[in-house]
């Protein structure tokens, strides 16, 4: 298996008193489906950032794709985060416009200014956008505006946008946390199709710890910015789990009750 993202002793200061993030290590392979659990303000939205440096990290190693990101200059940055697709729990869609519009807005990244204000797209990046909205059953509502859409809709967009980009990996900031149970199920089969099927590399921030264990090939749980467990949804104990998330475990086993190692 090769290795697509390594985070290497990685820290977050912000101001002089917290410590979001507490050198944090460990690795994702190509294709790999990696959920990130914790508490509330236990660091994994802050993580997620500085992986594409929305934010800067204060400390450590950053490898993706061989390049460590944190001393990438801003040229350089651009293009990798052009390999880089994130979608965001309020999906960050431009309401005004179209489906199909916030789709091909992926590939600003690697347009010129002008091109991107103008919105020049070619033939082929609108075919390759009509293509990956019907995989994703979007092709009924594609020119419609965004603010017309459902929620699951919105965030099958989000999704659309991310995958124009041909990106290596997907960042999801919570990406089901504002859906209706049945929504996130749609939206977790997308995401996992698109780790299996495609190859694409899924790192998720995810609150629902019994969809993390259900969809996840690796768990990273994270507790006051440290990784307290690495490794595989089919070996985490119930000790694990309480590890993670402190006084917050007692309702989460009950919730999922019966799916841990013992
Ligand atoms: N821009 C910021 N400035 C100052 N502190 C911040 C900033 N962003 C996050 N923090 C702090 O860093 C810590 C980690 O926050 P983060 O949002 O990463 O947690 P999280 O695990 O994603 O939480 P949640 O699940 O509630 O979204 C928290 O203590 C938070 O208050």
């Amino acid at each position: 298996m090769t290795t697509l993202l390594e985070i290497n002793h990685v820290s977050k200061q912000f101001g002089n008193d917290t410590k979001a993030l507490s050198d944090i290590s460990f690795s994702v392979n190509e294709g790999e489906f990696v959920s990130i659990i914790g508490p509330s303000g236990a660091g994994k939205s802050t993580l997620l950032r500085c992986i594409n440096r929305m934010i800067d990290a204060s400390n450590g190693e950053i490898i993706f794709d061989n390049s460590n990101v944190l001393n990438l200059k801003k040229k350089q940055l651009k293009m990798v985060r052009t390999k880089i697709g994130m979608i965001f729990q309020h999906y960050n869609l431009v309401n005004r416009l179209s489906v199909i519009e916030n789709t091909l807005h992926g590939n600003l990244g690697k347009k010129s200014t002008l091109a991107g204000v103008l919105g020049l797209y070619s033939q082929e990046e609108k075919e390759q956008a009509v293509e990956i909205l019907s995989v994703l059953g979007l092709q009924e509502h594609m020119y419609k505006r965004a603010d017309q859409l459902s929620g699951g809709q919105k965030q099958r967009v989000g999704i659309a946008r991310a995958l124009i980009q041909n990106p290596r990996m997907m960042l999801c900031d919570e990406p089901i946390a504002s859906l209706d149970p049945n929504s996130a199920k749609v939206i977790m089969d997308h995401l996992q199709n698109i780790s299996s099927k495609m190859g694409i590399t899924v790192l998720v921030n995810l609150h629902q710890v019994d969809v993390a264990l259900k969809y996840s090939d690796k768990i990273i749980g994270i507790n006051s910015g440290q990784v307290v467990y690495n490794g595989s949804p089919n070996n985490i104990t119930k000790e694990d789990i309480q590890r993670i998330y402190g006084s917050e475990a007692e309702d989460l086993i009950f919730d999922v009750g019966g799916i841990y190692a013992s």
